[in-house]
């Protein structure tokens, strides 16, 4: 007969396997209390450090443009199946052979009205933009508004996080993007020169190093700025005259931003397309802009400056109206060819080009003043002073030959009648008449 087993023997092992596991559950509960506390105090270090290094407010430091939100936003885009689908669903043309298109800047002056024409004729459009501090955000956060009822989607996000880009090319296939986003500006150069270096060049440069690695690579189309013509003489200016003469650092960055993309063009195949904007105004645009914000010192009766030359001669600019410009982008985009890349590698020579987007008609500022008072019915308090050096050029005049030949851009608003729909616009934004600003564009 089997003996019986021995029981006192494993009462023992088991008292004393229980008291082994006692002992060590005690050890690892204090070690998890430390770990978490640490982990706790870890992540409080985090968020100050953050939320310090975004303080003080811009009223208080006009160097320093917040982007908290781009912080936060890359905390958040690495998941979540409802962000993606809005991704996708943002992005998805809906007519055939759309386009898809991701739109940087989307948020902006032209970005917003570039990205909604081309919602309007069915391609697919994805937004994003940092929604920085340069100027008044809530003017960001309506045109994400007007946006969103039109079923764009503006991701919240920097062009220099490459994590976040990369993850938008791995969800979409962008056949094109549409480059808008920027440190605009010419004068605000000089109170902070690293915020140009780091959107127009850094920025510009990350952006080309995720479209250069995607599979399809885009074909891309990119604000670059009348400022390049710099000192040049010549006039109108044409695209073949000198641009290595600029007057600012945003017209130098923008400079560079054509440099680089001669180079990404060369290496790696990308088709690329650079516009030459012509100091561009209208509704929904930038309360930086000298024909905005006389129309708001106008109406409350401060006064404003009008500069002149050293030699007291009258400044001009070839503003363009935005419908005329957002016609430009779109055929631009229209007539882009494929990148011949992939992979990171260069198959065939690619598609680069330069075109001129102004309006063809300088008019000198005592005129655009003269235009504001008689929209506004207001009397100018204008004090007349020679330019400040701090980048401005004399004149500004296109010769747009070049984007008519190849697609048909022919400007066709004169600055009287862009500047009324500007100020109705204005009146309404001002006097809260939302929905009748949201209907207009
Ligand atoms: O084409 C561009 O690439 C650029 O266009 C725009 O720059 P600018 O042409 O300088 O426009 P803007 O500041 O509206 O000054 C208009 C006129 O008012 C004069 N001006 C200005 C301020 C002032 O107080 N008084 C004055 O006379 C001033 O001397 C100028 O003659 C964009 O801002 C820029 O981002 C870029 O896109």
């Amino acid at each position: 007969m089997a003996s019986p087993p021995d029981t006192s023997k494993t009462t023992k092992l088991e008292r004393y396997n229980s008291y082994i596991r006692r002992v060590n559950n005690t050890k690892l509960l204090a070690a998890s209390s430390k770990l978490l506390f640490r982990v706790t105090l870890l992540v409080a270090l985090v968020l100050i450090f953050f939320f310090t290094l975004n303080y003080p407010p811009l009223s208080d430091n006009p160097h320093h443009i917040h982007t908290t939100q781009n912080f936060l936003s890359s905390a958040f885009y690495g998941g979540g199946n409802n962000w993606e689908k809005k991704v996708r669903h943002s992005s998805t043309p809906h007519r055939p052979n759309g386009f898809s298109v991701l739109v940087t800047g989307a948020a902006g002056f032209v970005g917003t009205h570039c990205s909604l024409a081309l919602k309007k004729r069915g391609d697919g459009v994805l937004g994003l933009d940092n929604f920085n501090s340069y100027y008044d955000p809530s003017l960001k956060r309506a045109r994400q508004n007007l946006l969103a009822k039109h079923q764009i989607f503006v991701v919240e996000g920097d062009l220099n996080e490459a994590e976040l880009l990369s993850k938008l090319f791995d969800i979409v296939p962008f056949s094109h993007v549409l480059h808008l986003a920027a440190q605009a500006g010419v004068r605000y150069a000089m109170q902070n020169p690293q915020s140009y270096v780091s959107s127009n060049v850094a920025g510009f440069v990350n952006l080309l190093e995720i479209a250069k690695a995607a599979d399809p690579q885009p074909s891309i189309v990119w604000a670059s700025s009348s400022s390049v013509y710099g000192l040049n003489t010549q006039n109108p200016f044409s695209e073949s005259h000198r641009t290595d003469q600029p007057a600012s650092l945003y017209a130098a960055t923008k400079k560079a931003g054509e440099e680089i993309a001669h180079t990404y063009n060369h290496i790696y195949g990308l088709s690329i397309t650079g516009l030459r904007f012509f100091t561009v105004y209208g509704p929904w645009g930038r309360p930086d802009m000298a024909y905005f914000f006389f129309t708001k010192d106008i109406l409350q009766g401060k006064p404003i400056n009008i500069y002149q030359t050293q030699d007291d001669k009258e400044v001009a600019r070839d503003f363009t109206y935005i419908d005329d410009v957002v016609k430009g982008c779109v055929g631009a985009l229209d007539t882009a060819q494929k990148s011949t890349g992939s992979g990171g590698k260069k198959r065939a020579p690619a598609q680069l080009r330069i075109y001129n987007l102004g309006n063809t008609s300088p008019v000198t500022v005592g005129k655009l003043v003269s235009i504001l008072e008689s929209l506004l019915n207001v009397k100018a308090k204008k004090h007349v002073i020679k330019m400040p050096r701090n980048g401005d050029v004399p004149y500004t005049h296109a010769n747009v030959s070049l984007a008519f030949k190849d697609f048909g851009y022919k400007p066709t608003t004169d600055l009287a009648t862009g500047l009324r729909k500007f100020v109705k616009w204005y009146r309404f934004l001002y006097t809260t008449h939302k929905e009748e600003v949201e209907g207009q564009v």
